[in-house]
């Protein structure tokens, strides 16, 4: 790839290089001016190369649900997003839970062939928080980690357990933290239920479960990571584990980053997620832990649904919304661009950081490292418009927000799989 910016991870320092790939290996092979020729060349002038970024949770839906995504629709998302891995949520029908269905979701992700989605396997059997399922085999079939996502695991006894059988395996497990004895039917934060007129879902159905399972990962020596962390109250006991050196890490999505209670459109249930959009302090509050480094890690929740299952009120539609393919023009424009965190910052946050919390390959722009590249343009300004997302799923409350960082092209493995100047993913 040839007139590229570089950017440095260690330092944040940019400089105009080329890279020499070997894409029969999938390895970057030199970086630098003057490399010896190439087979192919591309012209990646104007542009800034990135390590591919690796987001830790997306639900790709399959099997079970297509007609919201598909593994090969999200994958082609991914890669659009600037992404080179996922780890996929395992809550699809049927749920991930045994090595067969493992095998499946990583054939279905060979043949998209764009870019690697790394299979989560459930915590209990059909996600019904009543019987383990068989860590020792879902690791054999290749899983990340464990997870129950979609739902939190309400016994604590069976959580203990868990916790205790995954420390021997080594896996980490990624908590839904949901207490449904306190969150009941609830869809909203608190003062935006009272003004619409919905249950709430009060913070300490989450953050009670935080507490909970840091205790227990303390007891049991496990490797603990909170998924979309939302409030002030669980990024306070995030620090106290932290403090007493536990392997815990989190993740915080843009919508909670960029969005409160307070952002909600009455007549938009896209604004519905789970967990829901907090208050204005608690938003403040993740945005200070990630700016701190508290907060490890950007996770997009990518949660496709329809637009007539999204039409039917507060309610009943579903939770969820999408975000993979802008969560880095978005934290670029609003992180990076109004000088909060540095793009060297940004970019470990949403690659090297995931990676590691889930023993993933690491990619960087090193000699050696894989070759799982994108390359963004960080001056176009353009609007959001989902109808130009690659996602089945349209479920965003940020349309129309107008963000630069677009990615232009995305490599994986040494092969190209997305490249907006062709309007065509290649797979
Ligand atoms: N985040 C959501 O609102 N929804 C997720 C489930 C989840 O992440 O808990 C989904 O699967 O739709
Ligand atoms: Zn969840
Ligand atoms: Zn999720």
């Amino acid at each position: 790839m040839q007139g590229g910016c570089l950017l440095d991870l260690l330092d944040n320092s940019q400089e105009q290089a080329d890279i020499l790939i070997e894409s029969e290996h999938g390895r970057i092979l030199s970086i630098g001016k003057d490399l010896p020729e190439a087979e192919q060349t591309i012209d990646v002038a104007g542009l800034t190369l990135l390590p591919a970024f690796v987001d830790p949770h997306v639900h790709f839906r399959e099997p079970g649900f297509e007609h919201k995504e598909t593994i090969a629709s999200g994958a082609k998302a991914a890669v659009a997003g600037g992404f080179g891995s996922v780890l996929c949520m395992p809550n699809t029908n049927p749920p991930i839970d045994t090595p067969e269905r493992v095998e499946y979701v990583l054939q279905k992700s060979a043949e998209a062939g764009a870019c690697r989605v790394w299979p989560m396997g459930c915590i209990t059997r059909e996600q019904k928080g009543e019987q383990l399922t068989d860590f020792a085999a879902l690791q054999s079939a290749g899983v990340a980690g464990l997870s129950d996502d979609g739902k939190g695991v309400q016994h604590g006894g069976l959580m203990r357990q868990a916790l205790f059988a995954a420390a021997a395996s080594g896996l980490t497990v990624a908590i839904h933290a949901e207490d449904e004895t306190i969150a009941g039917k609830g869809v909203l934060h608190p003062a935006a239920a009272k003004k619409f007129s919905v249950p709430e879902q009060p913070g300490s159905s989450e953050s009670a479960m935080i507490a909970r399972d840091l205790l227990l990962a303390e007891e049991t020596g496990a490797r603990l990571h909170l998924c979309h962390v939302s409030l002030e109250s669980a990024v306070s006991l995030l620090a106290w584990a932290k403090s007493r050196g536990l392997r815990v890490t989190a993740e915080v999505t843009p919508h909670h980053l960029l969005l409160s209670e307070e952002s909600i459109d009455e007549e938009n249930t896209f604004y519905k997620v789970n967990p829901p959009l907090r208050s204005e302090d608690d938003r403040k509050a993740c945005l200070r832990a990630f700016l701190d480094g508290t907060i490890d890690m950007i996770a997009t929740d990518h949660a496709p649904h329809t637009e007539e299952e999204k039409a039917v009120g507060w309610l009943s539609a579903p939770f969820g919304m999408v975000g993979i393919e802008i969560v880095f023009p978005l934290l670029y424009t609003h992180l990076v661009s109004r000088g909060l965190m540095s793009l060297s910052e940004l970019v470990k946050r949403m690659s090297l950081v995931p990676a590691q919390a889930f023993n993933l390959p690491a990619s960087g722009l090193r000699p050696g490292a894989l070759a799982d590249l994108t390359a963004v343009d960080l001056q176009t300004e353009r609007r959001i418009e989902p109808n130009r997302f690659y996602s089945k799923g349209r479920n965003t409350p940020f349309t129309g927000w107008m963000v630069r960082g677009w990615p232009v092209m995305t490599m994986v493995d040494g092969k190209m799989v997305f490249d907006a100047r062709q309007k065509e993913v290649q797979c």
